[in-house]
């Protein structure tokens, strides 16, 4: 039941408990409950032609008398690969963009104004076979590489900006790769890249073979619809990485994954919420679909026997509210787009409630922390 027979969390709630008390579950389980949206009858049509989920949420803020509602919509994209990871690497490419091309003409439909595709969205997530060739031929320019270019097309076409997390080669700077996010402006124009800053080294996922850390800190892209961020999978589970990209005035903070269902889907529900709670921001989990099988074997350094296939990425992708609030997640086993709409005044309302800002003491543990990274730091243990 681990893998793609179980459809969602939400489908078996809502398939086993009465509704008098489904409501109370979900007021625990997902906080104030997110409106449906109302999206265009041809988009689901398309989306049911095109083989993907929809669904579409509201978060609500409180009217204010100075600020008009500032209202965004955003779009998580989760996908399989649709090629086998041993077709030829231009052909699972190309296979990836029509894929995107289809579902983003649906975002467009549905008025969304920034969209974030899956952690290296372009290929296979390759990094558990550790073998280089062809998987580091993925690797892109994030300025002017086909996946950009191809990114930039759709931001102008739909006047979105777009957040295209691919495998960066930087051919400037010594070849070196890194696993970066391009945010493309609804311009068209490429606004700038971010680095994933903290790379896994938790079972297969071998990614430190591959790139490095990032190097660009924590910026935040300042669009027409709100301040972004791109915290990059694994730095979900860090939450000065997140605070960081809060303290630079994001708004938003995407998250595109790649994680498997053995290792974190009991965490996924937690982490990128308690983010968007912390930071008083909106966070969007996005988690690839389906199982990847590779053509050599490899083994997962547990002493059990080599294997070909990483294990399942269980979907579920969701959005957070500042207020704890957070949409159904999409489903566990299917391609699927999920519109939030926004209303961004909830970020600084909830600042003005919490104060998480104010009473954060940021000084005190940065004076602290200075201390700790020192290498002769004695723990602060108090012994009888
Ligand atoms: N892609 C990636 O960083 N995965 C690590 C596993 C996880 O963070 O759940």
């Amino acid at each position: 039941m681990a893998e793609a027979e179980w459809e969602s969390l939400e489908r078996c709630l809502e398939k086993h408990i009465p509704p008098a008390e489904l409501r109370n579950v979900k007021r625990v389980l997902y906080g104030k409950e997110t409106r449906k949206l109302d999206l265009p009858s041809r988009a689901f049509e398309a989306a049911s032609k095109e083989d993907f989920e929809l669904q579409g949420y509201a978060f609500e803020a409180a009217e204010e008398q100075l600020r008009p509602p500032r209202i965004t919509r955003v779009g998580l994209v989760q996908n399989r690969t649709p090629l086998p990871a041993d077709t030829p690497v231009a052909e699972q490419v190309s296979a990836l963009h029509r894929r995107i091309e289809a579902i983003v003409e649906v975002a467009a439909a549905c008025g969304v104004n920034i969209i974030c595709f899956q952690e290296a969205w372009t290929m296979p997530f390759a990094f558990c076979t550790r073998e280089k060739l062809p998987w580091t031929e993925f690797a892109e320019s994030a300025e002017d590489g086909p996946t950009t270019r191809f990114c930039q097309k759709l931001a102008k076409k739909h006047d979105m900006v777009v957040v295209s997390p691919i495998l960066e080669r930087d051919g400037e700077h010594g070849d070196v790769l890194w696993n970066t996010a391009v945010v493309i402006s609804n311009s068209g124009a490429v606004l700038g890249k971010t680095r994933k800053n903290h790379i896994p080294r938790v079972g297969d996922f071998n990614e430190s073979t591959y790139y490095m850390e990032g190097n660009l800190g924590h910026p935040v892209f300042q669009t027409p619809f709100g301040r972004i961020a791109v915290n990059i999978c694994y730095g979900r589970h860090h939450p000065l990485n997140w605070l960081m990209y809060s303290i630079n005035g994001a708004e938003i903070i995407f998250n595109p994954s790649a994680t498997i269902g053995a290792l974190s889907e009991s965490l996924w529900p937690v982490e990128a919420r308690n983010a968007a709670i912390a930071n008083h921001c909106f966070t969007c989990a996005i988690n690839r679909v389906g199982k990847e099988l590779f053509p050599n074997e490899f083994t997962s350094g547990d002493g059990k026997k080599a294997h070909r296939e990483f294990g399942y990425f269980y979907g579920s992708s969701y959005v957070s509210a500042p207020d704890g609030s957070r949409t159904p997640g999409l489903s566990r086993c299917q391609d699927g787009l999920l519109v939030a709409e926004l209303n961004l005044n909830l970020c600084r309302q909830m600042n003005d409630i919490w104060n998480f800002k104010m009473t954060g003491r940021f000084e005190m543990y940065a004076r602290e922390f200075a201390e700790a990274v020192k290498p002769n730091y004695t723990p602060n243990i108090v012994k009888e």
